[in-house]
């Protein structure tokens, strides 16, 4: 990457091994939480590999989850009728959050606070499309995360 291009967030978190990394060890707390573990009982084993490849593609890496998993309409489509509440929802974004710690990502202020925008945009949609009567629009591009007002990493 040329000295003067400012990293996806992507590339800043360390690409698909580190996301892989991440969304394993999550769904791996997701499991044994006493909120949460009731609403992923039924997750396929591939669940947190999609996940994965979802969240690359929102955030400026390859877009896996449009090519290989029916890309953004898919993604909504498996929220539907699940009655998220916000309980739930804060639960998921501070497992995820602590996660990230536990594993040693990146935790400076600018990256921090563009993934704490996404997941909180994210799993509030998620809620949303979770409710009785919401649909899937077939057309939904998928959302694409960038840095937000910090405009990039901090340089000294
Ligand atoms: C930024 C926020 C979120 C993202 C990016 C996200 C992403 C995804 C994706 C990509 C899938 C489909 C996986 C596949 O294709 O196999 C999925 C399924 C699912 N999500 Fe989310 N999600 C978010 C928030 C949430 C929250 C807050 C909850 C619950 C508290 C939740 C519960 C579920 C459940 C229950 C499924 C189906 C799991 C199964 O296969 O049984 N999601 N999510």
């Amino acid at each position: 990457m040329p000295d003067n291009e400012v990293p996806t967030l992507y590339q800043w978190l360390g690409g698909i091994d580190a996301l892989e990394r991440l969304t394993n060890r999550f769904y791996e707390r997701v499991r044994t939480d006493a909120l949460l573990g009731p609403v992923f009982a039924h997750m396929d084993a591939a669940h947190p590999r999609h996940v994965a490849a979802f969240l690359a593609e929102v955030l400026g890496g390859p877009s896996l989850y449009s090519s290989q998993h029916g890309g953004h309409p898919h993604m909504i489509r498996q929220h539907l009728n699940r009655h998220l509440d916000q309980a739930r929802r804060r639960r998921w974004v501070a497992l995820l959050l602590e996660t990230a710690d536990d594993l040693g990502m990146p935790d400076d202020p600018e990256f921090r606070s563009a993934l704490v925008g996404y997941l909180e945009w994210g799993s509030r949609l998620a809620v949303i499309n979770s409710q009785p009567g919401a649909t899937v629009d077939e057309d939904a591009p998928m959302p694409q995360w960038g840095w937000g007002e910090v405009k990039g990493p901090y340089v000294a």
